[in-house]
C-alpha cells in the first residue's frame, strides 16, 4: 500500500507509573500496571487532508501526536509520516513534520527572529530569513520580530510557536490546541493562514476543543476517547448523523454513547 501523510497502525500507549522511593528506578521490577493512554489506534491521514481529532480531556490526543513526533515512544504498534517510521527513521520522519505544541514553550532570552532562526539551524537551514519574515507576516508578527521572547503577550508567543512549527516547510502539519486562550483577530488570520498551507497542499492535522472550528475546517474527523477511536468520518457525515444539528451535537451524542456503553456518567 502506497503512504499516507500520517499513519497509526496499533498503537497503544501505556504510562509506567511514577515510583514510589527514588531507588525504584535502578530496579527492573514493575511498579504497578501503568495508566493505558492509547489503545489499540489505526489511523490513516492522506496527503492534503484537513483532519480534526477531537475528543474529552484526557482521551489521548496529545499522546499521539507525542508519538508522532518522536517525544514519547508507543508501547506497542508503529506510526509514520510520509511513509517515515517516527523510531527506525526518525530524523526524515521529523523533517517532515512541523508541530505547534499545547504547551507555551519558549527560551527568554532570545527575540523572536533569534528564536526562529535557531529552529532553522535545526533542520540544517541557514539562509531562511526571506520565509520566517513571510511566515511573520501571516502570523501578524512581523512588528515584534525583533522584540524578547518575555516581551510577548501570551497569544504572540502562540503565534511564535505556530511559527516555529512552520520554519523548515514541512508537508505535515500538526496543531495541538493552537487557539486556545488566544483572540479572535488571531483565530482568523491564524485559520486563513492554515487553511492556505492547506490549499497548496500541506497535510493538517489538528486537536481543538473548539468544535465550530473543526466543523468549519475539517473534511475528517476522529473522535477519541479513553484512549480509543470511536468514530471516524467524514466532517459531512457526522453531521448528517445528527440532522445536520451541528458537530457538537455529534460529539455529545456520540460520547453519550460510549459513556452508556461503558456503564458510566457524562
Ligand atoms: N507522562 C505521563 N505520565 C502519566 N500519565 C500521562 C502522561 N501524559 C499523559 N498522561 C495521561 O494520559 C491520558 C491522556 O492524556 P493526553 O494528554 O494524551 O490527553 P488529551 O486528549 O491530549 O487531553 P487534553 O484535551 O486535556 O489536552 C491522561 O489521563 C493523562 O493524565
Amino acid at each position: 500500500m502506497s503512504s499516507a501523510a500520517i499513519e497509526f497502525e496499533h498503537v497503544y500507549k501505556t504510562y509506567q507509573p511514577a515510583v514510589k522511593h527514588w531507588w525504584q528506578r535502578f530496579t527492573n521490577r514493575s511498579h504497578g500496571e501503568g495508566f493505558k493512554a492509547l489503545h489499540d489506534v489505526s489511523l490513516r491521514i492522506e496527503y492534503g487532508e484537513f483532519f480534526g481529532l477531537l475528543g474529552p480531556n484526557g482521551a489521548g490526543k496529545t499522546s499521539l501526536i507525542s508519538i508522532l513526533a518522536g517525544l514519547s515512544y508507543a508501547t506497542e504498534g508503529r506510526a509514520r509520516v510520509c511513509g517515515h517510521d517516527v523510531v527506525n527513521d526518525f530524523r526524515a520522519s521529523r523533517r517532515a513534520l512541523g508541530v505547534v505544541p499545547q504547551e507555551l514553550v519558549y527560551d527568554p532570552f532570545f527575540t523572536v527572529m533569534e528564536t526562529l532562526r535557531i529552529q532553522s539551524g535545526y533542520f540544517g537551514l541557514h539562509r531562511n530569513d526571506d520565509w520566517i519574515e513571510e511566515v511573520l507576516h501571516h502570523l501578524g508578527l512581523s512588528d515584534k520580530m525583533h522584540a524578547n521572547m518575555r516581551a510577548l503577550s501570551g497569544g504572540m508567543k502562540r503565534r511564535v510557536l505556530v511559527a516555529q512549527a512552520l520554519v523548515h516547510r514541512p508537508p505535515v502539519i500538526v496543531l495541538d490546541e493552537p487557539t486556545a486562550g488566544v483572540d479572535v483577530d488571531l483565530r482568523r488570520s491564524l485559520w486563513e493562514f492554515i487553511s492556505r498551507l492547506n490549499r497548496e497542499g500541506h497535510t493538517i492535522l489538528l486537536t481543538t476543543h473548539y468544535l465550530e472550528e473543526a466543523e468549519a475546517l475539517c473534511g475528517r474527523i476522529a473522535m477519541l476517547k479513553r484512549g480509543q477511536i470511536v468514530a471516524l468520518d467524514t466532517t459531512d457525515a457526522l453531521l448528517a448523523r445528527v440532522g445536520g444539528a451541528g458537530l457538537e451535537e455529534a460529539f455529545v451524542q456520540i460520547m453519550r454513547q460510549e459513556n452508556q456503553a461503558a456503564g458510566t456518567a457524562l
